[in-house]
Parts: C-alpha cells; structure tokens; sequence
C-alpha cells in the first residue's frame, strides 16, 4: 500500500531536520560536493543499495565532483511522503563517510 502524501507543513517539518534538502518541482533534493569524482560514483553505488534495502529509488544525478538526489514517490501519484524522508536520513547518515559536503 502506497503511503498518504505529507502536507507542505509535514514536509518542512521533516526537512528542517535534514540540511541541505529542500523541495524542488515536488521532489525532495539535495546536491552534495565532492573533491574528486571516484568518491562520488562511490556513493552512487551505496545509495544504490540502501534503495534496494528500502525498496524506494532517488533520481540520482552523478557530474565530475558533483551528486544531486531527488525523490518523490511514484505510487503516491509523484507526491511526497514518508518514504522520500526515511531515504534522505538514510542518505544523509553515509554522506560524511564518503567525503561529501
Ligand atoms: C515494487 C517496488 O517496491 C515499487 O515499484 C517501488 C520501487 N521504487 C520506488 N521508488 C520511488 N521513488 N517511488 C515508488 O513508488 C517506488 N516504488
């Protein structure tokens, strides 16, 4: 069963606790920095298998030193839920590790 989309006051709620995310064309998305390109194809990979764990895929967006994530969820008609926040805590948990700011 899909989960009920979060109001615009849910979701500010929930992204005040996860810097650096904000929403954007109704998706949840944060750009990281990184100093070199390998670290960040890294944690592609990693994120990669954190949404097979959890069963909910990002957008993700790799440049040279450069990664943007975005999210929404597509069983919720492209809506922002409680899915979409649990992936971003997830992500934002492994991002120090592989050096991106
Ligand atoms: C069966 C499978 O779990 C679903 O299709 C999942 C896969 N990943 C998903 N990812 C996102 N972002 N939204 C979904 O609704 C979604 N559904």
């Amino acid at each position: 069963m899909s989960p009920e989309p979060l109001t615009p006051e849910q979701t500010d709620e929930a992204l005040a606790g996860l810097p650096g995310w904000s929403v954007e064309d109704g998706r949840i998305t944060r750009a990281y920095a990184f100093d070199k390109h390998l670290p960040a194809a890294a944690m592609v990979v990693h994120i990669a298998a954190i949404q097979e764990e959890l069963g909910h895929h990002s957008e993700l967006g790799l440049g040279y030193n450069r990664l943007t994530v975005a999210v929404n969820t597509h069983s919720a008609g492209g809506r922002i839920t409680e899915l979409d926040i649990a992936l971003a805590r997830r992500i934002e948990e492994i991002a120090a590790g592989h050096g991106a700011s």
